[in-house]
């Protein structure tokens, strides 16, 4: 397959009156062709950095990034016809209809005016294609930025959060246009937050946290590397759950307390749970393996899981004024895992 974008070591710092952010850390990404990718990450993880710094919006500290096989920002004149990008909101005038407004960027663009009707009906718009943008729903105003990102006929197209502010019918046709994209040959790369979402749509994806790149690969491969081992364990009596806790973490286990169960991984056959708990006299009443999504994945590899009472601090592990970074990164197979502190509550 052929990689049609690539970014390798990407540095961003910020200065602030705080002292220096470190926005982005050596992050990489791949994707390749023919691909919906989901660029995943909690909020300022890094995400609207990175897809600024590639479109050559800002200037990067360090690394490297091609587009389309072309080293970038250099070669940005000649790539930027076969990408179409939404990265900021777009503004559009309220009083102009979907076709004046495509028409009009489309003659500053120097596309062909019959392109316009060719999105409009790949987005969906053609039967509201002369009401004013102001009658227009936020999907409605969603499909239009596409629409505008898709009048040059794009190999890649890179869209920032495109299902945000969407209802789940709203979502449910953003998803069908990225599907009909990627299946007429376009590259699709988008962030979001809404990993259900991402789980449905994306061949793979990237997830970044603190500015670095911490799991990659397709879904079943992001999904599979951090599924292998967890097992659900419940116990006949419920009032055994803490003391069976205790015996599987000294046993050398990672275990989790829920309401009436336990999580259990790192332990290498399932029937060493069993048995552990049986010399214990603790007796299991259901031991089954836990199939992650990758909601669950992202929340462990992020460390943004809600933490009760804890506000989410995701910008201050990120600011480092001795320049450290706030990962910590082991590896896993061929990618690498890294791990952030970090709660929720914004
Ligand atoms: N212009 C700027 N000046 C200073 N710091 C910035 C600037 N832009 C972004 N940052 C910081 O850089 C980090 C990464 O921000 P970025 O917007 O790229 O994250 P993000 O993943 O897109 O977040 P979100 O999902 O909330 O949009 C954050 O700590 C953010 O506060």
């Amino acid at each position: 397959m052929t990689a049609v974008l690539e970014i390798a070591g990407l540095q961003k710092t910020y200065r602030t009156r705080k002292g220096v952010r470190r926005a982005l850390d050596g992050f990489d990404m791949v994707v390749e062709a023919g691909q919906v990718h989901g660029f995943l990450g909690p909020n300022g993880s890094g995400k609207t950095t990175t897809l600024r710094t590639l479109l050559g919006l800002i200037k990067p500290n360090g690394g490297r990034m091609t587009l389309l096989g072309r080293e970038v920002p250099a070669a940005l004149p000649e790539v930027a016809g076969q990408v179409g990008a939404i990265v900021e909101s777009p503004q559009f005038f309220g009083n102009f209809s979907a076709r004046d407004t495509l028409s009009l960027l489309a003659d500053a663009g120097g596309v062909e005016r019959h392109r316009v009707d060719e999105v409009l009906e790949l987005v969906g718009l053609r039967d509201r294609a002369k009401d004013r943008v102001r009658t227009y729903s936020l999907g409605m105003k969603q499909r239009l930025a596409v629409a505008s990102a898709l009048l040059k006929n794009p190999r890649l197209l890179i869209l920032d959060e495109p299902a945000n502010g969407l209802d789940p019918g709203g979502i449910r046709e953003m998803r069908t246009l990225m599907r009909n994209l990627a299946e007429s040959g376009m590259t699709v790369v988008l962030s979001s937050h809404i990993l259900g979402e991402i789980q449905l749509i994306c061949d793979s994806v990237t997830i970044i946290a603190a500015g670095r790149r911490v799991a990659a690969g397709t879904v079943a491969e992001v999904l599979a590397q951090h599924t292998s081992t967890a097992v659900r364990v419940r116990l006949d009596a419920a009032t055994d759950v803490p003391t069976a806790a205790e015996v599987l973490t000294a046993a050398g286990a990672q275990v989790r307390v829920e309401a009436d169960h336990l999580l259990v991984s790192g332990v290498e056959r399932s029937s060493l749970i069993t048995r552990a708990l049986a010399d214990r006299e603790l007796y299991v009443s259901e031991l089954t393996p836990v199939t992650a999504d990758l909601e669950s994945v992202f929340l462990e590899l992020t460390g943004t899981a809600p933490v009760a009472g804890q506000h989410r601090q995701v910008d201050d592990t990120a600011l480092t004024p001795a320049g450290e970074t706030a990962a910590r990164e082991i590896t896993v197979g061929e990618f690498s895992v890294g791990q952030t502190q970090g709660g929720w509550g914004q």
